[in-house]
């Protein structure tokens, strides 16, 4: 049986009376799109912020690879290979696209101290951007300020700001949200490519995206996973119909 390089073990995690997240078992192998579905509400966040660290569970584990996880910070768990797309409000809109991929990467190589000066001429850095920059197709807007771009190319520059980091394994919170059909098109075929690299836990709401995508889908519903399986599984499944009825599909 192929290893996960993403485990998560009986998580829990209550905020007052409401289990946000109940009980919540589930892994990524290599290769994979392991989607996370549910309607508003199910804790799909909360789960993704358990796993990325900005949230503690109650009980439960977080194992990459071999290593729990479970009680390390965020910067932590990236430097161990954990990467997520970045949110928009963290990229530093007056700054070029390229600068905001060499700061990303800069957060986890521990060269931050005085970082303005050192950024320019740390050729690394730069090369690495260059690389990540191509692969995502940005390399035309390396130039311009992150304030003048589209919604589509911000989305974009997130996941380039995740891939800086070179993850073994990637966390993407809604990256389709707020883009035209296009760049989800985009994205789409870019995401069947970068999964053979990186493994992607993906939370996402267009269910185009996500059937044509995910390799497995969990479906969460009030913090429990109600089904998990392939995709045509999922689209079969009485419990799944249930709780869309009227909502997605
Ligand atoms: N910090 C918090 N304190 C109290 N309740 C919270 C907190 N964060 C989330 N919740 C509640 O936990 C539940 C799960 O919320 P969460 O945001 O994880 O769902 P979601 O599946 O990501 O929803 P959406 O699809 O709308 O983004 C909701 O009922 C929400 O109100």
């Amino acid at each position: 049986m192929t290893e996960a390089v993403l485990r998560i073990e009986k998580l829990q995690k209550n905020f007052g009376a409401l289990k946000a997240t109940d009980d919540v078992t589930l892994d990524l192998k290599p290769g994979e799109i392991h989607a996370l579905i549910g309607p508003n509400g199910a804790g799909k966040s909360t789960l993704i912020a358990q796993i990325s660290g900005g949230l503690s569970p109650d009980s439960g584990n977080i194992y990459l690879g071999q290593e729990n996880v479970t009680g390390l910070s965020i910067a932590a768990r990236a430097k161990r290979g954990l990467g997520r797309c970045f949110q928009i409000s963290s990229l530093a809109m007056p700054l070029s696209v390229r600068r905001n991929v060499m700061m990303a990467s800069q957060a986890v190589t521990g060269t931050s101290f005085s970082f303005w000066k050192q950024t320019d001429n740390d050729q690394k850095l730069l090369e690495a951007a260059e690389k990540v920059l191509a692969r995502v197709g940005l390399e035309p807007r390396a130039d311009v300020p992150v304030a003048e771009l589209s919604h589509g190319e911000r989305r974009q520059v997130e996941v380039a700001c995740a891939l800086a980091l070179k993850p073994k394994v990637l966390l993407l919170d809604e990256p389709m949200a707020g883009m035209g059909a296009g760049g989800s098109e985009r994205l789409t075929g870019f995401l069947e490519e970068l999964k053979l690299e990186v493994p992607i836990l993906l939370v996402e709401h267009d269910m185009d995206a996500v059937f044509r995508l995910a390799d497995r889908i969990s479906v969460l519903v009030y913090g429990q996973i109600i089904a998990q399986g392939s995709a045509d599984m999922i689209r079969q499944d009485p419990l799944v119909r249930e709780a869309y009825l009227g909502t997605e599909e």
